[in-house]
């Protein structure tokens, strides 16, 4: 079986490392991180990974993989969705569930978009995958963005405090990934 490599565009180690044990789980594809932190445009989830990936494959001037993840409210209807790595910086685990202080309603779900461009002058692809759960009090390590404020439904520990084979498992991201893998498996080699 040969292995394919695919470079991934990212400035997020911890979304590289999530991504190295999805994708490169069972050795088919080899995952090669590239580090740039990608200017991303405002608007709807799909036109921000595409306009990333855009951008990323003129950069890398090849194929490449690119994702953004969104983190949306359902009583806010979908916000702070693609803003929330600014509203995570700016108000923290605490201020992130005060936002649903005035709301009975603390639904939200886990949105990671992946965009494939074969290259410079290729329109990109997106394959989307989403994760129902809550917004909580923080709980578990504190390693990477959200995942201590997510509990994911159907479980009682949040993203940060189960193991990473069950994130894994059942992320927006792997979701999002599963479908990009069968793509991928369709293009000549
Ligand atoms: O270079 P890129 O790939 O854009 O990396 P980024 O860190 O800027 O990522 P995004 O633009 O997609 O912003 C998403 C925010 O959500 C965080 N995040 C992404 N995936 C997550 C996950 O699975 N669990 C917790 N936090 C996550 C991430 O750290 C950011 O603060
Ligand atoms: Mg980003």
């Amino acid at each position: 079986m040969s292995q394919r490599s695919v470079t991934f565009v990212t400035g997020n180690a911890k979304k590289l490392e999530e991504v190295n044990a999805i994708l490169g789980a069972g050795g088919q594809f080899k995952v090669i991180g590239k580090s740039i932190d990608l200017p991303e445009l405002q608007g709807e989830t799909a036109d921000i990974s595409v306009e990333k990936c855009r951008i990323a494959a003129r950069q890398i001037n090849g194929p490449v993989i690119v994702e953004d993840t969104c983190l949306c409210y359902n009583a806010l209807k979908g916000l702070p969705g693609p803003y929330i790595k600014w509203f995570l910086d700016r108000l923290g685990h605490e201020g992130l569930n005060k936002l649903l202080a005035g709301y009975e309603d603390k639904s939200a779900y886990a949105l990671c978009t992946f965009s494939y461009s074969a290259g410079p002058d290729a329109n990109p692809i997106t394959f989307e995958g989403r994760t129902e759960g809550k917004i909580v009090p923080a709980r578990g390590p504190n390693n990477f963005g959200w995942d201590p404020i997510f509990l994911p439904d159907g479980f009682n520990e949040t993203f940060a405090e189960m193991n990473k084979e069950t994130k894994n498992a059942i992320s927006h991201r792997s979701r999002a990934l599963a479908k990009l893998r069968e793509y991928l498996e369709t293009l000549p080699q």
